[in-house]
């Protein structure tokens, strides 16, 4: 093949080189530093625009190029291993249509010289976890050694680490084989890894140094599984998947894929649950489809499926090429993250007055639908990453989570791009909405509008929450409509919903005689809710739908709850500090207690409860209790509910705070808990004596 002069582009040769450099520096951010600047996907599109290229001119070929050998290093502070079994790649067959698994039919029966009319290939399906490959070796049914793949022949030994992960078992159920080799992929949850991130986000609020985010749950997976102080290791929590075999001396490999999954479930290791034994393309294009569907639902990550051949003779038939074997492919889905341009930041005012920047973005195709909005979390986040107008970004978008900018390609930074984020400046100090001040506590890494309900960000979406199914539960009362009603001035706060006259909504645009019948029936409905229910759609900070509840039980009436004290509110079952100065703020505000008061007036109504912080005694005041194993007579529920009414708390574990353990029959940890830390155990005959007010000794 000729060169290509200067004058028509780079010839292929450097087209080539300049793919090479490319891949090896983000192969060596990605796989060495596990500091990714860019998005699979990307990575992929060079991948394969290598891969083409050297079709096209095999003379180019280099046994170095990324397309030939897997990529990867001993990160230094790690030992090298040398794996007994390399620990190659899988082929991917980026066509994310039903195709994509005839070719990889095709393909086979082709290298196996079938005739036309063979019977179909069973295929043993499973899912392509997200996360990093480990090789577990287990001498004599122990664990001795685990691995990273690094470069597919030497790895790292990270033992220490993955001796944390709970769900690798230490010792194999019932075999004890001279070598077993386990390989697998450790991963992150996604609740997991937002748990996490969130985590991090409050330790860095609070000023804390050397934290950071994580772009996805592979990242942090690799992270903590590469992280060299096996204390913060543990404090990730990693889960497992196994899906092959290293070295094996001793023991009977299963003739089948399926069958070795089933046995490593056996012996006690956890296999995922979603794989099957399909026949032909069409079972493969099928369980592609399938778990396609159950995506998003799936508490992990993954980006696609694999399909082995299941007959372990003829997966050594068709033996490896290079960095893969034959008998394997991964078949993806379209990826979660995505490459696109950030043309603004927007600000927005949520339901509690929390200002929350937002990507707009040009529109991207992420996780299976369009993206044009993701959300940057908060105004230091925005920073750290440096985000700026103009800049492209990477947006991830998993499962049911909302999309977020996850970072920037800097390389890809125009000369004329915006300014650093700044969430005050942007606004001069003003919300958004209302204009109110904007202030920002200290130790919180928000912003918000001080307006509070004068403010119609926080009145629309107020409105939203109160008319909730959870909350008020008001039949008909969408967005579009509060929307509709606030901008046209018709509903300002909660209490206009109930003096909604039928005349002024049926004038409403877009508004039918019907639905406005609908709407008023489903208001007049409402009325009749429980304290509970009505607490919640308050919106007060802090108060979720289970606190309102215990709020409810625990005070009976609204009129005692608005004017508990902080101390009385701190005797609420999980009511914290912060929770309790929140209750307070909010009952302080004149316009919050007038809130109430016209609801009452509009007829809202609910049966006042018992109420356990009557004026009976409560001799339980100050007391907290465990609840273990089965009372002879009393329900778990029934004992909380009595104990709460005498003034205790429950709590759900044992430790120094705790005053008494109440065991039943079968009583598990706590009771062994309770009997290390010395804290006295009674049984359900001690507890009535004590909320008959006997025995307050302790
Ligand atoms: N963003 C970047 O800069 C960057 C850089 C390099 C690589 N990457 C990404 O890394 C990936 C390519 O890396 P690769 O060569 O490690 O291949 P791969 O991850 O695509 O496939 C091989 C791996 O799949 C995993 N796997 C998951 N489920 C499996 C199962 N059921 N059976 C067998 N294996 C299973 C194993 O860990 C195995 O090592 C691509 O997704 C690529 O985009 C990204
Ligand atoms: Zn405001």
């Amino acid at each position: 093949m000729s060169q290509t002069p200067d004058l028509f582009g780079p010839s292929p040769a450097e087209q080539a080189a300049a793919l090479r450099a490319q891949l090896h520096h983000h192969a060596h951010r990605y796989y060495v530093l596990d500091a990714p600047e860019i998005p699979d996907a990307e990575y992929d599109r060079l991948f394969q625009a290598l891969q083409a290229l050297e079709a096209q001119h095999p003379e180019l070929l280099t046994p170095d190029s990324p397309t030939q050998r897997v990529i990867g290093r001993v990160l230094d502070g790690f030992a090298p291993v040398r794996h007994a079994v390399p620990m190659l790649s899988i082929r991917t067959e980026t066509d994310t249509t039903p195709a994509g698994a005839e070719a990889f039919d095709a393909r086979v029966r082709r290298e196996l010289a079938l005739p036309e009319d063979a019977v179909a290939i069973r295929y043993a399906a499973e899912l392509k976890f997200d996360g990093l490959a480990i090789n577990l070796r287990y001498e004599r049914g122990v664990l001795v050694q685990a691995a990273t793949r690094g470069d597919g022949e030497t790895g790292e030994d990270v033992t220490q680490n993955i001796r944390t992960v709970n769900q690798i078992p230490l010792r194999l159920r019932g075999t004890e084989p001279p070598v077993l080799e386990v390989r697998g992929e450790v991963y992150m949850r996604r609740d997991d890894f937002e748990a996490l991130n969130e985590r991090q986000r409050g330790l860095m609020a609070a000023g804390a140094k050397n934290e950071k985010t994580f772009v996805n749950p592979r990242n942090a997976a690799a992270g903590a599984v590469r992280q060299l102080d096996p204390a913060i290791a543990a404090k990730r929590p990693l889960s497992f998947f196994a899906y092959g075999l290293g070295e094996v001396q001793g023991w009977e490999v299963p003739a089948t894929h399926h069958g070795l999954l089933d046995a490593l479930a056996a012996l006690g290791l956890p296999v995922c649950e979603h794989r099957a034994v399909v026949e032909g393309a069409a079972g493969l294009s099928a369980f592609h489809q399938r778990i396609g569907a159950l995506r998003d639902s799936l508490p992990f990550d993954i980006d696609g499926v694999v399909y082995k051949v299941d007959d372990r003779a003829l997966q050594e038939r068709l033996g490896f090429v290079t960095r893969e074997p034959r008998w394997a492919v991964a078949h993806k889905y379209p990826a979660q993250e995505q490459m696109t341009r950030l043309l603004d930041i927007d600000i927005q005012v949520g339901r509690t007055g929390k200002l929350t920047p937002v990507a707009k973005l040009e529109p991207v195709f992420v996780g299976g639908t369009t993206v044009s909005n993701a959300t940057l979390h908060n105004e230091d986040e925005a920073r750290r990453k440096d985000v700026r107008v103009g800049d492209t970004v990477i947006v991830r978008r998993a499962g049911d989570v909302i999309p977020e900018v996850v970072g920037v390609v800097l390389e890809r930074r125009p000369a004329d791009v915006g300014e650093p984020f700044d969430l005050y400046q942007r606004l001069q100090g003003r919300c958004p909405v209302c204009a109110s001040p904007i202030e920002r506590e200290e130790g919180s890494a928000d912003w918000r509008c001080t307006g509070g309900l004068t403010c119609p960000a926080q009145r629309k979406q107020a409105l939203l929450h109160f008319a909730g199914r959870r909350a008020m539960d008001i039949e008909g009362l969408g967005d579009k409509l509060v929307d509709q009603l606030v901008d046209a001035g018709i509903v300002q706060a909660v209490p206009d919903l109930y003096k909604l006259g039928f005349t002024a909504l049926a004038a409403m645009e877009r508004m039918g005689e019907k639905s406005a019948q609908n709407l008023l029936a489903g208001i007049e409905k409402s009325k009749s809710t429980t304290l509970g229910r009505f607490l919640f759609a308050l919106g007060i900070r802090q108060v979720g739908e289970a606190t309102a509840k215990d709020l409810a039980r625990h005070f009976g009436t609204i009129d005692r709850l608005m004017d508990a004290r902080v101390e009385e509110l701190l005797e609420v079952n999980d009511v914290g500090p912060i929770v309790a100065e929140s209750i307070r703020h909010f009952f302080d505000q004149p316009l919050h207690r007038e809130v109430v008061e016209q609801l009452r007036a509009a007829g809202v109504h609910w049966p006042d409860e018992q109420g356990t912080a009557s004026d009976a005694p409560r001799p339980l005041l100050g007391k907290v209790l465990v609840l273990t194993g089965t009372l002879p007579t009393l329900g778990r529920d029934e004992a909380k509910d009595l104990i709460e009414a005498a003034g205790g708390k429950v709590s759900g574990s044992v430790s120094k705070k705790t005053t008494w353990v109440v065991a039943g029959e079968e009583a598990g940890s706590k009771l062994d808990k309770a009997r290390d830390l010395g804290v006295p155990v009674i049984d359900e005959a001690g507890l009535r004596a004590l909320l008959a007010g006997d025995g307050q000794e302790t």
